[in-house]
């Protein structure tokens, strides 16, 4: 039987990964907004946009916390951001779903969503994604090394050091599999199946720029960092 142990090193990543994965959140929750009342289309595209660009800040002040991004290539750097910030978007949505609400209030919520504008054809892969990280049950500190890891995937387009990215991403995935082992003893193959949304993440994200172009409104208008991030305009 493998006896596990976090390490001292180890338990201060963790600190400092959570403590800014916590602090770096959207201002204003979306989901309190979206139960409160029905938006039109329009209005519910207009929500997005300005979610996601002010998630996109907030993944950059994130990043900037993770112990050894600083000192990858800066332009490493940007390439990282721009690879991953859908995938870290569509993560958080799932997140901000798997929340633990009132009873009845995750049915409201979905029910938003699936009315919100979004084109049919794409409301089944997301739902089915954010249902399968709702089943996970994840502990804050796995959402935030999930996210990290995410972050830190080395064969993103135009990355030029890949084994820089590779030894930090080897750093908290070692973490991960650990916590996982300690936080899940009866569940050998947890973390195999934590790693496996990640796929399921990546497919879900190759979508985003159909999923915005179809999105029923008359104006799809996007701020000049989406149009940086998403496959838009
Ligand atoms: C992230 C994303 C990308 C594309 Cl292309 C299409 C769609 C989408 O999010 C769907 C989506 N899944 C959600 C699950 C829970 C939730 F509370 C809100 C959710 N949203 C959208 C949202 O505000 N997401 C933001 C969440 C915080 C992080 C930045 C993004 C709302 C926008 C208003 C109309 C109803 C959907």
């Amino acid at each position: 039987k493998e006896k596990v142990e976090i390490t001292k090193e180890q338990r201060t990543l963790m600190k400092v990964i959570v403590d800014a994965y916590s602090t770096h959140q959207i201002p204003q929750d979306v989901a309190k907004k979206l139960l409160q009342e029905q938006y039109s289309a329009d209005e519910n595209f207009l929500l997005l946009t300005e979610m996601a660009t002010s998630q996109v800040q907030v993944l950059v002040e994130f990043t900037k916390n993770i112990p050894g991004f600083l000192s990858l290539d800066r332009e490493d750097q940007i390439a990282l951001l721009k690879g991953s910030a859908v995938e870290a978007m569509f993560l958080r949505s799932a997140q901000v779903f798997s929340r633990k609400m009132p009873s009845g209030q995750t049915e409201v919520l979905e029910e938003r969503i699936r009315k919100s504008g979004i084109s049919e054809e794409f409301i089944i892969p997301m739902f089915n994604f954010y249902k399968s990280i709702v089943s996970l049950h994840m502990v804050q500190e796995e959402q935030a090394l999930l996210t990290t890891i995410t972050i830190l995937t080395p064969d993103r387009p135009y990355v030029k050091d890949q084994q820089a990215v590779e030894r930090i991403q080897e750093t908290m995935l070692e973490l991960l599999r650990k916590l996982c082992v300690l936080q899940r003893p009866q569940e050998p193959q947890y973390f195999a199946r934590l790693l496996g949304r990640l796929t399921e993440l990546r497919t879900l994200s190759h979508y985003h720029a159909e999923m915005l172009t179809s999105w029923r409104t008359n104006d799809h208008k996007f701020t000049p960092l989406l149009c940086e991030i998403w496959d838009v305009q």
